[in-house]
């Protein structure tokens, strides 16, 4: 038995005493025993929140994850030790918060440079796929889609939605009637596909073609508002929020796509109040409505899809409006 495996077993006993000696004597709390498993693993699947504690002091690495994909933050929620749940969330959350790494990775654009918008894209009944054969958008997310259109819909009047896709959002919105529909889509593709779709001569749409990075000033202000782009990082959009109290009128609904972490059940909590905690530090609130997606994602679903960015059983849609706002209701 290595030493690091007396440190594992420690962990597992809540042996807290013995974990903090061990540690004290130089052990390695980055040591993955022979099932793949860190010490962290074990106190949290066991529920031992003081040994928890002591070894993320220690350095011990929150997001480090099994070979079947599970961080220790997995292991406590699935044994609903609450305690130990706590922990993990708020050393992700100061980590994350310090250091962005988990959405970097979980990005489904991590390993490109960024030049998603000047490659070549490929449509299909049920996907649109980029050049290494991501999908930049899938037919199965088209109740969400709904569900996200209801959502920005909800006041009436003027509705801007960044990223077409495949238009299901905007399809969806259509149904809504605004006063205004705003559409902004950077892939040159994208946008030929939309105006052979007839999108520029519907009479209440505006497209506008380019990067929202790069037209923001012909922007204006909107009761509805929904972001989903492709290719880029969680800093992007944490960007577009800080244009939030210029583009939402009060009283408006603002949502996003929430596919953050989309592979791991525990970095997606983390990412789902890191996103809330942001949001509201701009005088936002965020409303996490669960849904089930669970019967809408076989297998067949991913066949020829290179990397499935959601695998998780239900869907956080997020609305949010001015803290003002939702005061006052
Ligand atoms: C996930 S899809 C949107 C799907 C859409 N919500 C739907 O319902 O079909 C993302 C879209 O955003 C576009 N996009 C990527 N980066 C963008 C940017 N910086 N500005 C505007 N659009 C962008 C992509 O070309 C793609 O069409």
């Amino acid at each position: 038995m290595d030493d690091e495996d007396v440190l594992c077993e420690a962990a597992r006993n809540g042996d807290t005493d013995k974990v903090a000696a061990l540690i004290e004597s130089g052990l390695d709390v980055l040591y993955f025993d022979g099932d793949g498993l860190t010490p962290l693993m074990h106190a949290a699947r066991h529920g031992h929140a003081a040994v928890v504690k002591r070894l993320l002091e220690a350095g011990a690495p929150w997001n480090a994850v099994s070979p079947s994909n599970l961080s220790a933050g997995d292991f406590a929620m699935d044994s609903g030790h609450e305690d130990a749940f706590d922990l993990l969330l708020n050393a992700g959350i100061q980590a994350e918060l310090i250091l962005g790494t988990i959405a970097r990775r979980a990005n489904p654009s991590d390993d490109s440079t960024g030049n998603y918008l000047e490659d070549r894209v490929t449509f299909s009944e049920d996907k649109l796929m980029d050049s290494e054969s991501k999908a930049v958008m899938m037919a199965w997310e088209k109740p969400l889609m709904e569900a996200h259109a209801k959502a920005v819909c909800s006041g009436g009047g003027h509705i801007l939605n960044i990223g077409f896709g495949m238009g299901l959002v905007d399809n969806a919105i259509q149904q809504y009637a605004p006063v205004t529909h705003t559409i902004v889509e950077a892939h040159p593709e994208v946008y030929d596909r939309m105006l052979r779709f007839g999108w520029g001569g519907k009479e209440n749409v505006k497209i506008i073609f380019g990067r929202w990075q790069d037209i923001l000033s012909q922007l204006e202000s909107y009761d509805g508002i929904f972001f989903d782009t492709y290719g880029e990082y969680y800093e992007d959009m944490r960007e577009f929020h800080q244009h939030l109290p210029s583009l939402l009128k009060p009283g408006g609904i603002y949502s996003f796509f929430n596919g953050l972490c989309g592979g791991n059940a525990f970095f997606h909590v983390v990412y789902c109040q890191l996103v809330s905690l942001e949001l509201e530090s701009l005088g936002y609130s965020t409303q996490l409505i669960p849904l089930p997606v669970k019967d809408c994602l076989g297998e067949e679903v991913w066949k020829g899809v290179k990397q499935k960015y959601w695998q998780l059983d239900t869907y956080y849609l997020p609305v949010c409006q001015s803290i003002q706002d939702s005061d006052d209701v």
